[in-house]
């Protein structure tokens, strides 16, 4: 590492920690030393080309002042610098407009400082920039405009002196996000259900939803009451400014009348062929290539949907632009299908289209829910778009049929690869599945509880491997709340309906055993639970964990972390369970430690 760089570094230490000379310093950095070859304390390299990556400096009693430009103005740091993080220490001053010169920035960690004075408007240039916490700081004046990087999934902020209004942020984005207690004020963007009031509240002015107070006229957002109040005359810029809208007004226009000509033509098809269906339902061809580990023959009467009166004559209903273009229930009838699965609720084909695109459908027999509703229901599961949840392509509904497409994953589920052979899935990929997956439950929970939606049948086997092997929940909502009556579970009745979603806490609980015993859950997830809590009662909590991870060595102080949050998720009261919100967090901050661990064996 150059010696300008090594220089800057122990300066800002000096300054950072009060400690001058580091005489009487936690952390010593010494010049004749190297900082990634010589182990200093809190700095990561680039084992490639030593270069600074990380500075953590964590909880380390700093009682100095911050001085990012000394870090951000020397080119060698700012052209490598990824993460910095200064977490509850005692450190006072600002964040100096430099900090913009630090564009490599993912991560920005200074919270629990006495860290204070304005944000400078740089900050929204840190374009790589996704997690920001400045939270319990002093900082105060408005926010700039943090709405514009758009990869920022992590804004904390709370307990601060903050005021202005909230920029236009997309809180689909975002996995954390909190401005609670500043001097916020003005309405609410948009949140559709990403946040609840948590995230805002302790700020007297702000309105709007998720916030039980409305907003009235004198709640406009400042950027509107100023354009009000100082509108004589348009300036040349505002003149710009509007004839630029103007001009996206019309784009947005021709778009829209274009995309309305599509529909119509599509619609046209769709009519034409359920008209054609209708007298052609004798031409539908049999399913084939049944799955011989099923052993079951697919006849066509299994597979053809037939109407009330005995003909095909609806038509599918896409939900999703990610279906292959023009899916049609007909193509769906004369493909090619292979029973791939017979669960409780109901069974499932593998079918392949004669574009060749494999997707897979879900056909639920019986279900009692009443068409209008299953409609609906259809209609709130598409809304909720996750990355991490797999949403149902497009779906048929009849009295006695409902056909559910999703598309097909090629890796298989989270039980396969658990219990398949070889076993090839190791601790950091185990903890990254469960972090993931916690945060879509989490996610779900927020978006579709409120309408009594859960999964209501979380297992290994619904957690599917998308192409890059990250997990994604399969079958949401496809089980009626009443269907888990009795379940061991924890059901709706066992607590009144504020337990609903408490039932998807203990599911993906035993998924938690699952990935940190290795072991088959058996009747309703009860065996596997049992054993553990027992062997945990023993204190012999080291015997739980699966041989495979004791051998690579994963850290136990991690499994043991994880093991608590699983055994709290498999409360037998479902009360003392906690949210899958206070899940993902327990769970994110284990992968944090577990991410530092990493780069300090590095
Ligand atoms: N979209 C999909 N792509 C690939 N495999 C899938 C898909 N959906 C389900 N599977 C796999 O197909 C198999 C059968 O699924 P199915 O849902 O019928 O059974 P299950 O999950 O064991 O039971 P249940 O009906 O109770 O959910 C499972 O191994 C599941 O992981």
């Amino acid at each position: 590492v150059e010696y300008e760089v090594k220089t800057t570094l122990i300066q800002f230490l000096a300054q950072v920690s009060g400690k001058d000379g580091q005489q009487n310093s936690t952390v010593v950095w010494k010049q004749d030393s190297d900082p990634c070859t010589g182990l200093w304390q809190g700095v990561h390299c680039d084992p490639q080309n030593m270069s600074i990556k990380w500075l953590l400096l964590d909880k380390l009693n700093f009682s100095g002042t911050l001085d990012v430009a000394m870090l951000c103005n020397l080119q060698p740091l700012a052209a490598s610098l990824t993460y910095l993080s200064l977490d509850g220490n005692k450190i006072s001053g600002g964040i100096a407009s430099e900090v913009g010169n630090c564009k490599q920035l993912t991560r920005l960690h200074l919270s629990g400082n006495q860290l204070a004075g304005y944000l400078p408007s740089s900050l929204a240039m840190l374009n790589n920039l996704k997690r920001l916490d400045i939270s319990n700081n002093q900082f105060y004046g408005p926010l700039p405009n943090l709405s514009r990087i758009s990869g920022l999934n992590m804004f904390l902020a709370q307990n601060n002196h903050l005021e202005g209004t909230i920029p236009a942020f997309d809180f689909s984005n975002f996995d954390q996000f909190n401005v609670s207690f500043n001097k916020f004020r003005g309405h609410i963007p948009k949140v559709h259900g990403y946040f609840s009031a948590d995230s805002f509240l302790g700020n007297p002015d702000l309105c709007g939803d998720p916030l039980p107070k409305t907003c009235s006229d004198q709640h406009m957002p400042l950027s509107e009451a100023q354009t009000s109040e100082e509108s004589k005359g348009p300036s040349k810029e505002q003149i710009l400014m509007y004839s630029g809208y103007a001009a996206l007004g019309v784009i947005i226009v021709i778009f829209a009348a274009l995309k309305l000509c599509i529909r119509k033509k599509v619609e046209n098809r769709i009519e034409a062929l359920n008209n054609g269906v209708g007298t052609t339902a004798g031409d539908v061809e049999m399913p084939s290539n049944v799955s011989s580990e099923y052993k079951t023959e697919v006849s066509r009467s299994e597979f053809s949907v037939p109407s009330e009166t005995g003909m095909v004559s609806q038509s599918l209903v896409v939900l999703s632009t990610a279906a292959p273009i023009e899916l049609r229930l007909e193509d769906l009838l004369r493909a090619p299908a292979e029973l791939i699965g017979r669960g409780k609720n109901g069974s499932l084909y593998k079918v392949r289209l004669d574009n060749g695109i494999m997707v897979v459908v879900k056909r639920i027999k019986d279900w009692s829910i009443s068409s209008h509703d299953f409609k609906q229901r259809m209609r709130i599961l598409s809304q909720a778009k996750h990355p991490h949840v797999l949403a149902p392509l497009a779906f048929y509904c009849s009295k006695q049929e409902k056909l559910l497409v999703y598309e097909y994953q090629q890796n298989g589920s989270l039980f396969k690869l658990l219990h398949g052979t070889p076993k090839t899935i190791d601790w950091t990929s185990r903890l990254g599945i469960a972090a993931t997956t916690a945060e879509a439950l989490a996610f779900l929970h927020q978006e579709l509880g409120h309408h009594g939606i859960i999964h209501g049948n979380l297992k290994s086997s619904n957690i599917l491997l998308n192409k890059n092997m990250e997990p994604c929940i399969s079958e949401y909502g496809v089980m009626d709340m009443d269907d888990q009556r009795g379940s061991p579970f924890g059901s709706p009745n066992d607590a009144g309906s504020l337990d609903i979603l408490k039932g998807d806490v203990y599911g993906f609980g035993v998924i938690l055993l699952e990935l940190l015993t290795g072991k088959l859950v058996k009747g309703d997830g009860v065996d596997l639970t049992d054993w553990v809590q027992s062997v945990v009662r023993e204190e012999w909590t080291g015997e739980v964990f699966d041989k495979s991870l004791i051998s690579e060595y994963a850290s136990e102080e991690r499994m043991v972390n994880l093991l608590q949050v699983a055994i709290r998720c498999v409360n037998r009261s479902p009360q003392s369970r906690p949210t899958m919100n206070q899940v993902a967090l327990m769970i994110n901050t284990i992968k944090e430690e577990e991410e530092k661990s990493l780069i300090y064996e590095v």
